[in-house]
């Protein structure tokens, strides 16, 4: 798992720690991490010596860490130039260093760059990139170095242009291959927009762990997690005791929802599956192994429901939906079922104690909120995590997961894949199996999102995808996740 930390929280950490260090440490621990990856990427582009390194230097410590940076690239042969976004406001200590390593500054951006760090704002932005450093932020893509390669872009803490406490992207912002952040993540490295400004992220350690004390902003799931959460069943589980999982989706007008729940159920941990709605035919021609009935009321026991999609919302879904939530059970509300909730009459149903978990994308999430998500998609998420009293598993790119109790997940494998009709189906089916199987509703929404990403991947490197082919994936995808 990797944690990201909101900048007031790294701040306070920073200050903490630099009062029991000598001046300055940080940042030459910082610098020297940066130049240390620096040196590496122009090793692997042709050497340091006599590369062109042009550095983006804004008029805070983020520019300094750039000098800093550049003047060891300069010590091994770089031709170092700086272009200085505020000549009149310059961290004059590592503009000497720079100067004293043989580097210079620069009034215009050079056309011919091997590298280029952009040390323009760091933990320190505020909006949108300003003049003159928005139309720099622009040209770097045109910049070529050996051979014609383009310039490889370095991002220094984060790419200059990205709201780093939402991962937001403002206005003009860089676009780095790589970006080298020191402390900690923070939560631009792993939310919303910005994680594609970032490239490839490295950290580097400055010490700066131990005085890390408030709660992560934002925790990222690994293929480690998972698995370890993934319930297995042992040499006593019976079909049972592994947990059926009830799908409560669907409708003679749409049965290709209750179709796709149940096959990303089939790709969950339970033992059984009962299906309750009017496509309770075609589920059972499709999936002989399902128990299938007509209704909530006739389906017997289960120990979580999934209920919503192609449910429809007339007085049949309505029954379906009050059945669901009149159990004491762990309940998925998507698609329909969150629509019903919208006009109010099903509201107060949710003051429940089992856990309830919701799968809004942003339409949905509009309806339910009475406003879209907006930039701070986290912070959104959370907002209506507590004020539903529910477990939101907000759908997008980088899918969020947000808890009443304040925790938010950013799940990393997503891809533009799973954006296509009726994948959110597969995933709520899968995720209904997973609560089932007894996996606290956070964890199993996150485990899910994971594998459902992670199969879309997969079906993606075979073609063009489609529902059916995101849960036919699921199961060597979850092969490949548990059976580490
Ligand atoms: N603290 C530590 O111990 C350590 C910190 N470290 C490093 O320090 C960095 C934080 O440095 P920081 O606090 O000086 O802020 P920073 O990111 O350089 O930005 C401030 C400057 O940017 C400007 N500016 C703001 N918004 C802008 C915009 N939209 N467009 C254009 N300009 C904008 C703003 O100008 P102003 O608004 O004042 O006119 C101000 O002058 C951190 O990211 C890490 O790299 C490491 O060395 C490790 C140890
Ligand atoms: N651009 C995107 N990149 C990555 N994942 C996406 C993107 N757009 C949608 N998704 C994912 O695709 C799924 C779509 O779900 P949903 O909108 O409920 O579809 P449906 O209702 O048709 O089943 C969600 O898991 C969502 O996170």
């Amino acid at each position: 798992m990797r944690q990201a930390w909101r900048v007031a929280d790294v701040r306070a950490a920073e200050q903490a720690l630099m009062a029991t260090l000598p001046e300055g440490t940080l940042m030459q621990r910082a610098a020297a991490g940066l130049a240390r990856r620096c040196a590496l990427l122009l090793e692997e582009a042709g050497g340091v010596y006599g590369a062109r390194v042009t550095l983006l230097v804004g008029s805070g410590d983020n520019g300094g860490d750039t000098l800093y940076a550049g003047a060891a690239l300069a010590r091994r042969g770089a031709q170092v130039r700086a272009l200085l976004m505020r000549p009149d406001r310059v961290h004059l200590a590592g503009l000497r260093a720079l100067r004293t390593a043989g580097g210079f500054t620069v009034r215009e951006l050079p056309d011919r760059a091997d590298l280029v760090l952009d040390g323009i704002v760091g933990i320190g932005a505020t909006g949108g990139l300003r003049k003159p450093a928005a139309a720099v932020a622009g040209r770097l893509s045109e910049l070529r170095g050996r051979h014609g390669a383009r310039a490889v872009v370095v991002a220094v803490d984060v790419p200059s242009g990205v709201a780093v406490d939402t991962g937001d992207v403002p206005g003009a912002a860089v676009t780095a291959d790589v970006t080298v952040t020191f402390g900690s993540l923070k939560p631009a490295h792993v939310l919303g927009p910005a994680t594609v400004r970032c490239g490839q992220i490295e950290l580097v350690d400055i010490g700066l762990g131990p005085a890390l004390r408030a709660d992560p902003a934002v925790s990222v799931p690994d293929s480690g997690d998972v698995a370890a959460w993934w319930p297995h069943p042992g040499p006593a589980s019976d079909k049972y005791t592994r947990g059926v999982v009830g799908i409560a989706t669907g409708s003679a007008t749409y049965p290709g929802a209750a179709l796709l729940g149940v096959s990303g159920a089939l790709a969950g941990p339970t033992g059984m599956i009962r299906y309750a709605g009017s496509a309770h035919e075609e589920v059972v021609r499709a999936h002989p192994s399902v128990v299938a009935a007509p209704s909530v009321a006739d389906a017997g026991r289960v120990q979580a429901w999934v209920c919503g999609s192609g449910l429809g919302t007339d007085d049949e879904a309505r029954t379906t939906l009050r059945s669901v939530l009149a159990t004491a059970l762990p309940v998925v509300l998507d698609a329909d079922a969150l629509t019903l909730l919208i006009d109010g009459k099903h509201a107060r149903d949710l003051r429940r104690d089992a856990p309830v978990v919701v799968t809004p994308h942003d339409g949905e999430f509009k309806r339910l909120a009475g406003e879209g998500p907006g930039p701070d998609r986290a912070g959104a998420a959370l907002k209506l995590a507590s004020w539903m009293n529910a477990v939101v598993l907000l759908k997008g790119d980088r899918t969020i997961v947000a808890t009443p109790g304040g925790e938010v997940w950013a799940n990393p494998t997503g891809t533009s894949a799973l954006a296509t009709a009726g994948s959110g189906d597969v995933l709520a089916g899968l995720l209904g199996s997973l609560l089932a199987a007894g996996l606290p509703a956070e964890r199993a929404a996150v485990a899910a999102a994971y594998a459902h990403g992670l199969a879309g991947r997969r079906a993606a490197a075979e073609g063009p995808v489609s529902a059916p082919d995101i849960a036919a994936a699921l199961r060597p995808t979850v092969r490949d996740l548990t059976s580490r």
